[in-house]
């Protein structure tokens, strides 16, 4: 029991440190928190706040892991290297398509309801 309580204490570390220090880990975090303030403001249902934030945690674990492989890869080496490109690229190209994905549904989700709101208004 009380290794598991370590084990999530390193986790939490690794959390903060790189909401700390990695600015693509802040920007998604800004993204995340103004997208479910619009979700609010949108009045989704239920089922789609639930979409909304699987969608938000995939993109944050992508980003975490993304983060993570790069300093891993930094840490390979410094120098020009063919495989680290491509390890790098491919972790980016992770995160790039969990994008991707969170923006298509973002789109369907909240174009009609923000279509709604104007067409309603006098
Ligand atoms: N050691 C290397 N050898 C070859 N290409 C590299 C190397 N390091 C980085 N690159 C290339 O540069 C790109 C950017 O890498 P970098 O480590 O700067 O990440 P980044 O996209 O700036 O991410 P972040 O903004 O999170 O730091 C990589 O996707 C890769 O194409």
């Amino acid at each position: 029991m009380f290794r598991y309580f370590r084990s999530m204490q390193y986790a939490l570390n690794g959390l903060i440190y790189a909401l700390r220090t990695e600015r693509n880990v802040q920007i998604w975090l800004g993204i995340a928190i103004i997208t479910i303030g619009i979700a609010f403001w949108l009045e989704v249902s239920q089922t789609e706040l639930l979409i909304i934030l699987l969608w938000m945690f995939l993109i944050g674990v992508s980003e975490y892991l993304n983060t993570s492989i790069e300093k891993l890869a930094d840490r390979v080496t410094m120098e020009r290297d063919e495989q680290i490109k491509h390890v790098k690229d491919i972790a980016a190209g992770a995160t790039f398509l969990a994008s991707i994905g969170a923006i298509v549904t973002g789109l369907i989700i909240f174009v009609p309801k923000i279509l709604e709101k104007f067409e309603s208004t006098p």
